[in-house]
């Protein structure tokens, strides 16, 4: 049983809750800060001989001798005893409250928490007084604990013994002695509690009342630690685990209905049009599928798989992001991205999935399956899958196919939950230069109906791609890369990205100008304002092959870089109003651009200039120092 991996054996327990092992320890190590000499340890653990050697370094054979093997080996480890049991003074009310969570103090929990201490705070090795009440059987505080706001469904950030003290760079002995002193004596040391919550530690204790107390209290029996387990996971068979089973039903029902009310309120294309510009058909499709996916309309038995085309810098990645975001409250796991030009020889398949046994590498495992294993619902983004090795992609259809992958040694993951998303590169041109000609098509058509003064012009930027399009252009360029129709049988989405149209160019620059807007008022406290014409102005930095990067780009050589040499210049007082405009020479350049046919406009862009903004409204230009007019520095795309 799992509970018994988590709790020392009885008979390694000592009563009044130390430990035998530490106990023992800490007598002999008494004793040495003492100065008494007590016969040598019969076992010396690791960690204390190598401080024997650490405290040897630098002294002469005669005071190594005069000292004796034991001294030497036993000093350090009473120093650290010593910094523990000083520790115990506790100073502040945070420390107060855990020591008295786990003495089972009431009263003492009652004032502090009048007094307003944090409830969720946490010890140094990372547990709160809710987990310290609960693993101590102390239901009366867990009660008051939870009535103060303490959050149930917190996880332990204490490993087991030695990983904690590599973390924290803390000496082993002191992080055993103090967890068996502040915590408990009664768990495995060896064993991993990361992720635990007070109702795991609840149920290691057996205690039905304080697991009830919990369930009430708003515990999630759900959630798993770090291990990938649940509480009941750690559950006896008996009333516990009955009501622990009750209360899971009861509990995905709620999360159910709380998902739905909360997709139903917000739904999914909406969140990622927050932070995606454009591409609303990529939006649509992936928003559909997952919706799909969320309300049980779909193939459990394979995942799902989209191919993402386009040019660079377009918002894939960005949307992969999102939607992973959107699915994982816990997105470092939930989102798994593998460059696939990394994977283009043969001989890197193992880097995927691992080696096998034998082989250089084995135990470390393959980049793909050891981020699986932790998240096998993860979103899982193959960037630019063209490139990989025709091997890799046997291997991944394989994976679309039966939703599982067996990893170098012999382990199987199930992953028919996680969603796979490949992007590609190929035909990326075609796509852009058929979405600007599609695009002409409509302005041209909007035009004549102007000329023709209809009234119900609209002039739509939206456009869509053709059936025809996809099937004798796209479809024919991905044959000619992948080589096997079974594998792009096997995608349920092929969602196009299209080069952005110039009002999704002025929302970019304005995303772009706003970020360096809050830059500039929380490091400067100087207020940052543009011009309409400012924006027309850097959107004709857009430069297909680049993307959304042209424009971050863009803005940095014509505005930020004139900001930084005018701040370096002394020209920015504090707290003043700066205005981004257009060079009065320039605006002709700006007017006739329009009206002027295709070729014959001013290879000049307008000048950027910046101006100080007086109390009376009016501006005044900057006069920023040659050579440091950044404008003129070499156009880098
Ligand atoms: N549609 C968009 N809306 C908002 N920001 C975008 C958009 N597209 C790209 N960006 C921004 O541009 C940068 C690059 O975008 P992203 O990584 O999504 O590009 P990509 O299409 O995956 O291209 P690549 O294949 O070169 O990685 C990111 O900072 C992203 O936030």
């Amino acid at each position: 049983m799992l509970a018994s991996v988590m709790l020392r054996p009885a008979w390694a327990r000592l009563g009044a809750g130390v430990s035998v092992r530490a106990a023992s320890l800490r007598l002999r190590y008494e004793r040495a800060a003492a100065g008494e000499r007590p016969e040598p340890p019969r076992h010396r653990c690791s960690v204390t001989a190598g401080r024997r050697h650490q405290s040897g370094e630098g002294e002469t054979e005669e005071e190594g001798k005069a000292r004796g093997p034991w001294t030497v080996s036993v000093l350090p480890a009473a120093l650290i005893l010593a910094h523990c049991y000083s520790g115990k003074g506790r100073s502040s009310k945070e420390e107060a409250l855990l020591e008295a969570a786990r003495t089972n103090n009431i009263q003492e929990v009652s004032r502090l928490l009048s007094e307003g201490v944090n409830v969720n705070s946490r010890h140094k090795l990372g547990w709160t007084a809710l987990m310290v009440a609960a693993i101590n059987r102390n239901q009366s505080v867990v009660k008051a604990l939870l009535i103060a706001g303490a959050d149930p469904n917190l996880g332990d950030e204490f490993s087991s013994v030695f990983e904690t003290a590599k973390e924290k760079a803390i000496h082993s002995l002191e992080v055993l002695v103090t967890r068996e002193d502040d915590f408990s004596s009664r768990l495995n040391n060896r064993a991993s509690f990361r992720g635990c919550t007070a109702l795991h530690y609840a149920i290691l204790s057996d205690d039905y009342r304080t697991v009830k107390e919990l369930l009430d209290g708003g515990a999630n029996p759900l959630q798993v630690n770090e291990m990938g387990h649940t509480p009941v996971d750690y559950a006896r068979e008996g009333e516990v685990k009955k009501l622990l089973k009750e209360c899971e039903e009861k509990f995905l029902e709620e999360e159910k209905k709380r998902a739905l009310e909360e997709r139903l309120r917000f739904p999914l294309e909406q969140r990622l049009k927050e932070h995606i510009i454009g591409q609303e058909s990529a939006i649509s499709t992936v928003g559909a599928a997952i919706r799909r996916k969320e309300n049980g309309w779909y193939d459990e038995e394979h995942p799902l798989v989209f191919l993402f085309l386009g040019s660079s810098g377009i918002g894939k990645t960005e949307l992969a992001k999102q939607t992973a975001k959107y699915l994982h409250k816990d997105i470092k796991k939930g989102f798994i991205r593998l460059d696939m030009s990394e994977f283009q020889e043969k001989h890197e398949v193992a880097k995927f999935i691992g080696s096998p046994p034998g082989y250089v590498g084995h135990e470390d495992g393959g980049q793909l399956t050891k981020k699986l294993k932790q998240c096998p619902n993860a979103v899982v983004l193959f960037d630019e899958v063209d490139k990989a090795h025709p091997d890799v992609l046997t291997i991944m259809l394989q994976l679309f196919d039966e939703g599982r992958l067996t990893d170098g040694k012999g382990k199987t993951i199930e992953c028919k939950d996680a969603i796979f998303i490949m992007t590609c590169n190929a035909a990326s041109d075609e796509i852009a230069q058929h979405a600007i000609q599609l695009r002409q098509e409509a302005q041209e058509m909007s035009r004549k109906r102007l000329a023709e003064n209809l009234d119900d012009v609209q002039i739509n930027e939206q456009i869509t791609i053709s059936r025809h399009f996809k099937e004798n252009v796209i479809r024919p360029i991905l044959k000619a890369h992948f080589r096997r129709d079974e594998f792009l049988g096997r995608i349920n989405e092929i969602v196009y990205f299209l080069p952005f149209c110039h009002s999704e160019l002025i929302q970019l620059v304005n995303k772009e100008l706003n970020f360096w807007a809050k830059k500039a008022k929380q490091r400067h406290n100087i207020t940052l304002m543009w011009d309409r014409e400012v924006m027309d102005v850097l959107a004709d930095g857009y430069n297909l092959h680049y993307g959304a990067r042209s424009i971050k780009h863009e803005v940095e050589r014509r505005v930020v870089n004139q900001l930084a040499a005018a701040y370096e210049q002394n020209l920015l007082p504090w707290g003043c109003t700066l205005r981004i405009a257009v060079d009065d020479s320039d605006k002709t350049l700006l007017k006739t651009k329009d009206s002027l046919p295709l070729g014959l406009e001013s290879k000049k862009a307008p000048t950027l200039r910046l101006e100080i903004v007086d109390k009376d409204s009016k501006g005044r230009k900057l006069d920023i120092q040659a050579p440091l007019r950044p404008e003129n520095l070499t156009y880098l795309f």
